[in-house]
């Protein structure tokens, strides 16, 4: 008998992908994030739309994907409680704290998590860490204050660069701009997350330990594996 081929990354995100659709509340509206698991999300959330009201969306990419399936996408102003909130990670560990921005959507993803009732994060198996860290952690920041945390970092042990998008600086959705911060050691995400989210001119520090994962599918070869938190 043949081997079955390992599934390729792009095949372990479609699977938690659907999975996640298990976890959705029909009729409900649901919180999407952002990122390439999400945009098989999103592709998943073809097939079931239906079953979804409306969406409220953590980026200006996301919004265009669930607009262009026909779902309607609610400013997050008008929303004052969501089911679920479905999202990908950079890392996620133990616990369900995860590092998230890699796709500088960060803000948002906070914003729309905290009004929903659980976390479902989608993630292949090599999002799973043992300690957070190791992912450079994106922080979003006022423009004029970029020299200012830049130095905070060192201060920490951390080297933080400006996130460019070819030869600028890259600007969120939120006309700020992204520092990624290599070198640090998370010892404790709760804390870590609330001393940085202090600093002037941070917007957001990418340590997701308040709004952590309820849930977290992560795809493996052998299928889908599901913890909870
Ligand atoms: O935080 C994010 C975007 O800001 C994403 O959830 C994170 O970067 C994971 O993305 P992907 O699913 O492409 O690996």
């Amino acid at each position: 008998m043949t081997p079955s081929p390992t599934p390729t990354q792009d095949e372990l995100k479609t699977q938690v992908a659907q999975a996640a659709l298990a976890y959705l509340v029909p009729g409900d509206i649901i919180g999407v994030g952002t990122g390439s698991t999400v945009n098989k999300f999103i592709e998943a959330l073809a097939g079931i739309k239906q079953n979804v009201r409306a969406a409220v969306s953590s980026s200006e990419a996301s919004t265009e994907r669930l607009r262009a399936l026909g779902i309607t996408v609610l400013d997050a102003n008008d929303v004052e409680r969501l089911s679920v909130y479905v999202d990908g990670a950079d890392e996620i560990d133990g616990s369900g704290c995860m590092v998230k921005g890699g796709g500088a959507a960060l803000t948002r993803e906070k914003i729309v998590a905290a009004l929903a009732d659980r976390f479902i994060c989608i993630a292949d198996e090599s999002k799973l860490v043992a300690r957070l860290g190791a992912f450079p952690l994106p922080v979003e920041v006022v423009p004029m204050a970029t020299a200012h945390v830049v130095r905070r970092f060192r201060a920490m042990g951390g080297t933080a660069s400006l996130r460019m998008r070819g030869s600028a600086p890259l600007v969120t959705d939120n006309g700020q701009h992204i520092l990624d911060v290599r070198g640090l050691t998370i010892e404790d995400p709760l804390a870590m997350e609330s001393a940085i989210n202090q600093w002037p001119g941070v917007v957001t520090v990418g340590i997701f330990a308040h709004q952590r994962a309820q849930v977290c599918l992560l795809g493996t070869p052998s299928g889908v594996r599901t913890i909870q938190y």
